[in-house]
């Protein structure tokens, strides 16, 4: 590779920096890569840079059914790619990944034809190049005659040269141009503003009506909230730690470069390097974690129990895999050495629990408490384990919607039939937990998903059918890391966090006592 190469490689940009709307308006002389049309696509870039073609690897990966978060990070291992390349290359995949939907629109006018008549990787590499010329501060004449090359090395010349005038024809127009060109002809608002940030039409509904249906955003500003919400998706999610308290500490994490959280009482946020390099999340005594999931699981920590549960605390993890909640949960059972199961149903993930635990485990050895993981069915536990905790949590399966911008690959995924392929699983695990939980004991219903199927719908049809539980206010147990109850948190007993509000996952959480 020569130094020129090299000099516009993935190297020069620093990770994220090129998000859309922030990119730098080039020369007019570098805006279009027309003045090197004359010049044969062959006798420009050979090969492109390992970088690039790590992002195309993965985006195959992905699309065979891999997950982002675990597929780029493997393949960048393998091939000794990091720091400022390896930044550029998850900028590149996650967000061509997450904005393939407007990406795919702005391709198809491109190249005059549905992106179905194109063939599937040929996509791949057109979508990588879309995000470097419009997502990303890529020079136009960089971000075509790599992504041409990329074209070259992995679909052969005969697509290289379809590629290099379909980039060619993108970077004839800014982002802003694209998005209204392609958004034009879609007259419903809602659809539109799917289109415009890259989500399925379903998905924008559906949290439309979880905005409004927890109390976040009423008639007149639902739109405005709405395209907050969905920005908020495209987003890079900043990495937050959990330091598990009795076993890690904020300053151990801020020793080593994490800035302590506002929001989270045991959170921290790393502004950058690789959470990995950081010894107590190595131990397992701290833990990269969601904001969201570190106020929940204090909140259910924190209320108070009563009666029979008072007096016999034993908390229960129900759908515990892999671990990330238990892994809190256990350490404040621990400080008070109170007995803790986790549970899961799937092996390989109960697996997941117990390694998480590992710190734990060994720090309930030291004080003398149980610490157990099971792995079975939690539908079973309410009556196996009948009344037999104080404290349960409930965070059962869901779509995920609440966590788009962690996972770009989801909103493409999942589907509506998937919110009811879930809804009687998450009545099921909710019923168990209740059955389990002793008189005066309280069960936390969480979801990292606001959609209202599976959020209030399940609790207020459980409260419906059972006489023995009621809904505790969940909000005065949402503190932040002053001691203050948290802003925005809906008209209760529910809290509904939301990405663009409170910078977490759009978690949901019932608090539930049992008669
Ligand atoms: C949302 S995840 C839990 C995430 C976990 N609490 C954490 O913070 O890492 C839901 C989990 O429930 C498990 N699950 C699904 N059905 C279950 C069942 N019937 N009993 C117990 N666990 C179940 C899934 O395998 C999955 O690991």
């Amino acid at each position: 590779m020569s130094d020129e190469r090299r000099g516009r490689g993935a190297g020069e940009r620093p990770p994220g920096d090129g998000r859309r709307g922030e990119r730098q308006r080039p020369q007019a002389r570098e805006r279009s890569a027309g003045h090197r049309s004359e010049q044969r696509p062959s006798e420009r870039a050979r090969r492109t840079d390992p970088t690039r073609l790590a992002a195309y690897t993965a985006m195959r990966e992905i699309a065979e059914g891999a997950y982002a978060n675990l597929a780029l990070p493997k393949l960048l291992r393998d091939k000794r790619i990091s720091g400022r390349d390896a930044g550029f290359a998850t900028e590149l995949v996650y967000g061509a990944t997450r904005l393939s939907g407007l990406y795919d629109a702005v391709i198809a006018s491109a190249a005059g034809r549905p992106v179905d008549k194109i063939d599937a990787n040929v996509l791949d590499t057109l979508r990588l190049g879309a995000h470097q010329l419009l997502g990303m501060r890529v020079p136009s004449h960089a971000a075509v005659d790599e992504t041409v090359a990329l074209a070259r090395q992995v679909n052969g010349a005969g697509a290289a040269g379809f590629v290099n005038a379909v980039m060619r024809r993108i970077s004839e127009r800014e982002p802003e141009e694209w998005t209204d060109l392609v958004t034009e002809g879609v007259s419903d608002p809602v659809e539109r503003l799917a289109l415009r940030t890259s989500h399925p039409v379903w998905i924008a509904k559906a949290l439309r009506a979880a905005l409004i249906g927890h109390g976040a955003a009423g008639p007149t500003d639902v739109e405005e909230s709405l395209t907050a919400l969905l920005e908020s998706d495209n987003a890079p999610a900043k990495v937050s730690l959990v330091a598990r308290p009795g076993l890690s500490s904020l300053d151990e994490l801020e020793d080593a470069g994490a800035e302590r959280s506002g929001l989270s009482p045991v959170g921290a946020t790393l502004p950058d390097g690789d959470p990995g390099a950081i010894a107590a999340i190595r131990d397992g005594r701290a833990a990269v974690q969601d904001e969201g999931s570190q106020l929940l699981v204090l909140a259910l920590a924190a209320a108070e129990t009563q009666g029979a549960a008072a007096e016999h605390e034993r908390w229960l993890d129900l759908c515990a895999g892999p671990g990330g909640k238990a892994g809190l949960l256990a350490a404040l059972a621990i400080e008070r050495r109170i007995p803790f199961v986790a549970n899961e149903i799937s092996e390989h993930r109960a697996d997941l629990v117990w390694q998480t635990l590992a710190a734990a485990r060994a720090e309930a050895v030291e004080r003398d408490t149980s610490l157990k993981v099971r792995h079975g069915d939690g539908r079973d536990l309410g009556e196996v384990e009948h009344g037999g905790f104080s404290r349960v949590l409930v965070d059962a399966p869901c779509t995920g919607l609440g966590a788009l911008r962690r996972r770009p690959e989801a909103r493409w995924r999942r589907g509506p039939d998937d919110v009811a392929a879930l809804a009687g699983l998450q009545r099921e695990l909710l019923s168990s937990g209740i059955e389990a939980t002793a008189a005066g004991g309280l069960v936390g219903y969480a979801t990292c998903s606001p959609h209202l199927n599976e959020t209030r719908f399940v609790v207020s049809d459980i409260l419906k059918r059972r006489d023995d539980v009621e809904l505790v206010d969940a909000r005065p147990h949402f503190v932040d890391a002053s001691g203050r109850e948290l802003p925005a948190l809906g008209e209760g007993p529910y809290v509904q966090l939301w990405p663009h509000v409170h910078g977490t996952d759009a978690m949901f959480f019932a608090l539930l006592r049992k008669r």
